[in-house]
């Protein structure tokens, strides 16, 4: 195992590309399955999770290559729609298959889908959706069965705006009979992706970024070749990172749109920020400035995928601020660490109260989940001192090399093996 010991301390400077996004390419792999043929996927970041979701993909029987960035995806092979627990553990995105397989092959069989714990994750919504589309669902002990003779379009008015859920349906209806209209959608850019890539295939879907999103049945998608959107949560992830430490950085191949809500936090706090088409330019006050209340909310409000990271932030800003985590019901796990950094902060339920202190110091840290673990490389970067961030794994599902990344704007990052296994399991 290694882990991260980064030299604190250090403002971040540089230029760095930004990656294709995790929760873009995720569910525009599992509609790969929607059409035989060959499928090309450019600037498919490289991260655990895709290949989690490429060796799903080839459990399925389909063929799975890389040439850097590009991901290259042969569905004519396919012949089954059983996806193995082994598998459907590693992640929760293993759920995104299950409107497409059952579009494909009329049933499709799965076990609970796993992930970062972060809270219950239920898939109430995704299976409620599929039935509303027809599909007959058994549950024998831990195995989910799903069939449809026929999948026929209907109104699905989600109970709340699940991504995944408007994913997965969005996925099973595309090649059903007749409209299907998801309302009460989740509005998030990665489904506007993913109605772009769609529609590319060859399918007549409209109203993806609105809460309403509706999807007129085609009789056959084709493959084509397709270009994943930049990673919002990797961009915020390197400005709040700039901010912390008081750098400079210039991130390309970003949409400066999809963080609105960060960046306008981040200017109150003291931040200087421009945008140029693509281009985003951050550079941190000396003086950080508490922000009021964050709370984390479906898009467009503040996304919880960078509620850590304002986090780590806001332990150096003047004065007091509050995050509300209103997502998930775990996701307040990086706190500790936090503390154990000499961040001083207060949890009421899902609410942190954060008061400002001057310096973070370095220690030994563990990250529990993949923002939690971007959040401590942070707090790190801008901390007095040695952190060691254990936990690597964590990151690597969502991030491509963070550590070349941030050595690449000058902050001093390494990735060494673990020493003592021992602190792997529990010391923290
Ligand atoms: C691969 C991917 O895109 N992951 C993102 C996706 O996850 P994911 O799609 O899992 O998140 P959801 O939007 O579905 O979850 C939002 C809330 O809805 C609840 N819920 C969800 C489904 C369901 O059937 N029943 C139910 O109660 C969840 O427990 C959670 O409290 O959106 C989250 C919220 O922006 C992000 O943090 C994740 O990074
Ligand atoms: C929670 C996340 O991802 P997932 O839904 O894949 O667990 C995330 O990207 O922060």
């Amino acid at each position: 195992m290694e882990h991260f010991l980064i030299e604190g301390g250090k403002p971040l400077c540089g230029t760095v590309r930004i990656q294709g996004a995790k929760n873009a390419a995720l569910p525009i792999l599992a509609a790969t399955v929607l059409a035989d043929g060959v499928h090309e996927l450019y600037d498919v970041p490289r991260l655990s999770d895709i290949d989690v979701m490429g060796c799903i993909l080839e459990a399925l029987g389909a063929k799975v290559t890389r040439f850097g960035n590009r991901v290259v995806v042969d569905t004519t092979t396919l012949r089954t729609s059983h996806i193995p627990d082994t598998l459907m553990r590693r992640m929760r995105s293993s759920i995104f298959l299950m409107g497409p397989l059952l579009s494909r092959f009329q049933e499709v069989s799965v076990t609970r889908p796993g992930g970062c714990a972060i809270g219950a994750r239920p898939i109430d919504l995704h299976l409620k959706g599929l039935q509303m589309l027809g599909a007959q669902i058994e549950e024998t002990g831990d195995l989910i069965r799903c069939t449809a003779k026929r999948l026929v379009g209907t109104t699905i008015r989600l109970d709340l705006p699940s991504v995944g859920a408007t994913e997965n349906v969005m996925m099973a209806a595309v090649l059903a009979d007749g409209t299907t209209v998801i309302e009460n959608a989740a509005r998030e850019p990665e489904i506007v992706d993913l109605q772009r890539y769609l529609n590319q295939m060859g399918a007549d879907i409209e109203g993806a970024g609105t809460n309403t999103i509706i999807i007129r049945g085609v009789k056959r998608l084709r493959p084509v070749p397709y270009e994943i959107i930049p990673d919002r949560i990797v961009t915020g992830t390197l400005v709040a990172a700039a901010v912390a430490t008081s750098g400079e950085v210039t991130l390309t191949h970003t949409i400066p749109e999809h963080l609105n809500c960060m960046l306008l936090m981040l200017r109150q706090a003291g931040a200087e920020i421009q945008t140029d088409g693509d281009t985003l330019w951050v550079r941190g006050g000396r003086e950080l400035k508490a922000v009021g209340e964050i709370q984390t909310e479906p898009y467009p409000g503040f996304p919880t995928d960078l509620q850590p990271q304002m986090m780590s932030l806001l332990t150096l800003a003047e004065g007091i601020s509050v995050i509300k985590e209103r997502i998930f019901d775990a996701r307040l796990k990086h706190v500790d660490a936090l503390r154990k950094m000499g961040a001083d902060l207060d949890v009421v339920d899902n609410s942190v109260r954060i008061r400002g202190v001057s310096a973070l110091s370095g220690t030994q840290v563990k990250a529990t989940d993949l923002r939690a673990g971007a959040a401590l490389v942070i707090a790190g970067l801008a901390a007095h001192g040695t952190t060691s961030v254990y936990g690597v794994e964590h990151i690597e599902r969502g991030y491509d090399r963070l550590d070349q990344m941030f050595q690449r704007l000058g902050g001093r990052i390494q990735r060494v093996p673990d020493q003592f296994p021992s602190m792997e399991s529990g010391t923290f």
